[in-house]
């Protein structure tokens, strides 16, 4: 159990992230935080394995206050999960996962073993042990941050915004899979995201914190939906709905497709502005960015693209947008049509200008 007892945490700069939080996180349970940007989610959570100290309060595992406990004891016993998986980018899929079993003083071989057994856990056959992260895809790449995470069999995990940064198909999988793997090894889990419907479906228990880092209410996903506390949490229920389904409109607003240059499998890179080509198939379907300096002027291969961009529709709510531009190394938003054909890219700001102005125009409305 992780329980948080009038935990607060003001910044240096009187920054109030969280203000007197009570809160438990009971064993073998998905605990959801949940709430707008900037109510203190993350904070609340890294405050668990002491990357953030609390201002006031204090936090217990099973009855241990975490201050008394020595920071890397502490973390050996809390798995974590972070956005974009945080691999190790130099190291093979199969050593990211078997990094801190080794660095434990764990033997190579048994330790490998483990990490080949855990990666087919979590989804992932063998072929994908000797590979690099790049060479996956996000959901893949996810999948083995989870596999790390749980390594040293820690009986915590906290995981933030786990699976953000993946298309919504990949995603919905992924909330899947780690529904029936969490049945089978029952972690006490601290989980934060921005997404309600995600909060509501991953969640045995879903905390809204509120600005200011006050817990509105801590409840399951039935009884937030059927008795919010307050006004806050219905609108927090219903409005991020209404921004969710804030539309990409061709047209509309400044947000217009650029022509994205490519390259053909087997075919060397051409004149590009900038690094990085968008690599498509036969087909016209994207499927990964290829890093042109790193290639030069000779044919791409299949192992010379990047697969851990995402695509976006033309009609995607903007903050697919915005995923699909983070997760590129190139910074631009691939847009594909109902076929999976590329129709274009936007860059990071554009897309980031179009949430603002819509936000601007909801707020007015
Ligand atoms: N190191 C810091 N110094 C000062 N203020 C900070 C610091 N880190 C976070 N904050 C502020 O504390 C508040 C809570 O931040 P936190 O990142 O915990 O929120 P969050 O709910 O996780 O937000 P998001 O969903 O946008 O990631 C915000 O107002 C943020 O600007």
């Amino acid at each position: 159990m992780i329980e948080f007892e009038r935990v607060s945490k003001t910044y240096p700069d009187g920054t109030v992230a969280v203000d007197g939080l009570d809160l438990t996180a009971p064993n073998g349970e998905i605990t959801v935080l949940v709430g707008p940007s900037g109510c203190g989610k993350t904070t609340t959570m890294r405050m668990v394995n002491r990357l953030i100290d609390p201002t006031e309060g204090r936090i217990t595992l099973d009855g241990t206050d975490t201050a008394s406990i020595d920071a890397v004891t502490l973390r050996r016993r809390i798995g974590y999960v972070i956005q974009n998986a945080g691999l190790f980018p130099h190291r093979t899929v199969v050593d990211n996962v078997a990094a801190l079993p080794r660095l434990l003083g764990g033997g190579k071989k048994q330790t490998r073993a483990a990490a080949m057994d855990l990666l087919e856990r979590v989804g992932l056959d063998a072929t994908f042990a000797k590979r690099y992260p790049w060479q996956l895809s996000g959901g893949q790449q996810q999948r083995v941050g989870v596999a790390r995470a749980l390594a040293t069999d820690p009986p915590f995990l906290l995981m933030d915004e786990p699976f953000s940064a993946v298309d919504p198909i990949v995603r919905a999988q992924l909330q899947d899979e780690f529904l029936r793997l969490q049945a089978d090894i029952s972690k006490t889990i601290i989980l934060v995201t921005h997404d309600i419907d995600e909060a509501l479906k991953l969640g045995d228990r879903v905390a809204v914190l509120r600005q200011g880092g006050r817990l509105a209410q801590v409840a399951t996903p039935a009884e937030l939906l059927e008795a919010p506390a307050d006004a806050f949490v219905a609108d927090f229920v219903g409005s991020t709905r209404g921004y969710r389904s804030l539309g990409f409109r061709f047209g509309d607003d400044e947000l217009i497709p650029q022509t994205e240059p490519t390259v053909t499998l087997g075919e060397p890179v051409g004149e590009i502005d900038g690094r990085w080509a968008l690599a498509v198939g036969a087909e016209g379907r994207p499927v990964g960015w290829v890093d042109a300096s790193a290639v030069g002027t000779r044919a791409v291969e299949s192992d010379d693209i990047n697969l851990a961009g995402t695509v976006a529709r033309a009609d995607s709510p903007l903050r697919e947008l915005l995923n699909s531009a983070l997760s590129s190394p190139a910074g631009r938003c691939v847009i594909v049509d109902d076929d999976g054909v590329l129709v274009g890219s936007v860059t990071d700001t554009d897309v980031l200008a179009a949430i603002r102005r819509a936000r601007a125009s909801e707020g007015a409305a």
